[in-house]
């Protein structure tokens, strides 16, 4: 078997009316200088081109028909491999008649990295209200991915979702849920689970050998002692001990408003966080442009940018490709041995 270096990383389309096309044409252009590891694009070819132009960018594209020719390929053109899907749209457009496309390029991505043809998962983002428009009952890429990896007949696997920047890495436990339903949704069993496949990943694939969690609490103050909610003492405490007594090094609930700042950083290498706006917008304060979304407790690598679709300025070409470039170092960097 080629050996997971020498492999490309496949990366999807994401949400075709959305700034995906694009900034896949600028990480390659700005990969060829930077050293960016070899990926492979999962698209429709002529989407790819009418895009790149619309956007004034020169890029040639390589069509290939085996992920094993995308590294040979790299330094000439964008490799593209083909979906079997005609993709058209128009930017900042998004339509639910492009979301079998869509899904079939994470399928594709998927399927080659678990064959073992592609190093890694690396995903453009997707409109998640379009996807649901056509059918998908998915929440987003994450559960998806689970649904995914999960071996026939076996049980769910429990997907992770961490932001991570240099400067921080951030989890939330409940995910895309309406904000009024997370203290229903948040029990000392999922803090605990998510806790423990953050330590064994930290370790793992971060290689910190012995990972600092940080647990915040959920309601102002960490609760106040009952008097600003009763959810901290009486879920997440004993999450928090129940993590300890397995040797792992989890502190908390601390109140969420003074975890994020730099001298508080120091202190953990994640903090697991309640809900999803209190762990993103810490990081997407601090890093928007080159922060990275990880799935943990997958059977591979999977890392995205951690911003959206930016309907707002598909097709203008002024996205920024940062955030996938360093979503590609990463999954590079994330599956090696
Ligand atoms: N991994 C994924 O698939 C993700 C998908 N989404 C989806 O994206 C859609 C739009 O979400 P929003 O909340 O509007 O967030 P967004 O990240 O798409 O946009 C927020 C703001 O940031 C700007 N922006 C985003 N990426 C940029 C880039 N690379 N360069 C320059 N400016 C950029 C946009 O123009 C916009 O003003 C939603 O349907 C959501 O579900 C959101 C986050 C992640
Ligand atoms: N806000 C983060 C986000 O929406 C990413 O979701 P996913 O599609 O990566 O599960």
């Amino acid at each position: 078997m080629t050996s997971l270096a020498a492999l490309p990383l496949a990366l999807t389309m994401g949400e075709p009316a959305g700034i995906g096309p694009e900034i896949a044409v600028k990480a390659w252009a700005a990969g060829r200088e930077a050293g960016l590891p070899a990926f492979v694009l999962l698209a429709d070819p002529a989407l790819i081109e009418q895009r790149a132009r619309s956007c004034g960018l020169a890029v040639q594209v390589a069509v290939i028909r085996r992920p094993e020719d995308a590294a040979a390929a790299f330094g000439e053109g964008l490799p593209v491999l083909p979906l079997g899907h005609t993709v058209a749209n128009r930017p900042g457009r998004p339509t639910a008649a492009t979301a079998a496309a869509t899904i079939a390029a994470i399928d594709q991505a998927v399927a080659l990295t678990s064959a073992g043809r592609a190093a890694a998962v690396v995903t453009n983002p997707i409109a998640k209200h379009v996807l649901y428009a056509a059918g998908f009952r998915h929440p987003g890429h994450t559960e998806y991915l689970a649904h995914l990896a999960t071996p026939a007949g076996a049980p769910p696997l429990r997907p992770v979702m961490m932001l991570w920047c240099d400067a921080l890495a951030v989890v939330p436990v409940t995910i895309h849920v309406p904000l009024r339903r997370v203290p229903e949704l948040l029990t000392t069993e999922l803090i605990v689970e998510t806790g423990r496949i953050v330590a064994r990943e930290l370790a793992a694939r971060f290689h910190i050998s012995t990972p600092r969690i940080a647990v915040a609490g959920l309601n102002p103050h960490a609760g106040e002692d009952g008097a600003l909610g009763t959810e901290d003492a009486a879920v997440v405490k004993p999450a928090v001990a129940l993590l300890r007594s397995e040797g792992i090094d989890a502190s908390g609930p601390l109140p969420a408003d003074t975890l994020f700042h730099a001298r508080a950083r120091r202190g953990y290498d994640a903090a697991l966080c309640m809900y999803h706006d209190q762990a993103l917008i810490p990081i997407k304060t601090l890093a928007f442009d080159d922060g990275v979304n990880v799935t943990l407790g997958l059977p591979f690598v999977r890392t995205s940018p951690d911003h959206g679709t930016a309907f707002d300025i598909a097709g203008r070409g002024v996205a920024r490709a940062d955030s996938l470039i360093a979503a590609l170092h990463l999954a590079h960097r994330l599956a090696r041995p």
